[in-house]
């Protein structure tokens, strides 16, 4: 017997049941249905539930994610999963980082959010093109116990976009060990090595 202190609180397990997608982000939610099939949910997604999209005013991606997951567990009284993620790029100190979506403005306009940071790359020519993505992944309950996870992918920048089978950025993302994007890859396979999908297989784990 050793140590006086607390065991390790147990991770919350998902019984199978309702649960909400905490996103507006229609890209996101298929991946993240695909991600959670088989396991005997039935996923909602927020915007199928007209639930508002809270502002995101987090510092960090969990602290997004489990804003945006405790709103939806709030006002569904539902398990709500949320994905909090975006890309950050070395040469530009992380940036777009938490900002990712909002570097598409409005119009959420990633043709335009992809051309903001190469012309800021190009700026700096011969600066290094490595960048990553993260996914932060909260899953609240409406008693307000989360539990959270954190995946990431690393890859290089690549002008100009190429492939149109994702969303967001990943026409510009080519992940290491792989000479084709993002938005060249089918999901499953893009799935296999994301960041979302790593942060998944944690999740997967923990609480199934
Ligand atoms: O796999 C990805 N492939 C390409 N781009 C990605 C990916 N994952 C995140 N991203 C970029 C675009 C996205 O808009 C932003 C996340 O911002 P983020 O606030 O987490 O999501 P969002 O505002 O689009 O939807 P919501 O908050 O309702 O889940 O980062
Ligand atoms: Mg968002």
């Amino acid at each position: 017997m050793s140590g006086e202190g607390k065991e390790p609180q147990a991770i919350r397990k998902l019984q199978p049941g309702k649960l909400v997608i905490a996103s507006h982000n229609a890209g996101k939610v298929r991946e993240i249905a695909a991600l959670l099939e088989g396991r005997g949910l039935d996923v909602v997604s927020a915007s199928a539930l007209d639930l508002p999209e809270p502002e995101e005013t987090g510092t960090t991606f969990v602290m997004n994610a489990e804003l945006k997951a405790r709103a939806a567990a709030d006002l569904s009284g539902l398990p709500a999963l949320a994905d909090d993620s975006g890309l950050c790029v070395d040469a530009l100190g992380g940036d777009p980082g938490i900002f990712s979506a909002r570097w598409g403005g409005p119009e959420k306009d990633f043709g335009h959010a992809m051309r903001l940071v190469e012309d800021k790359l190009a700026e700096t020519p011969d600066a290094p093109r490595d960048a990553h993505f993260v996914c932060a992944l909260a899953l609240a309950w409406p008693d307000g116990h989360v539990e959270w996870f954190e995946g990431r992918v690393d890859g290089t920048l690549v002008w100009p976009p190429r492939g149109d089978k994702g969303h967001g950025y990943d026409p510009v993302f080519q992940p290491v060990g792989h000479d084709a994007t993002f938005g060249e890859m089918d999901e499953p396979a893009k799935n296999e090595i994301s960041h979302r999908g790593d942060a998944f297989r944690q999740l997967v784990d923990a609480v199934f």
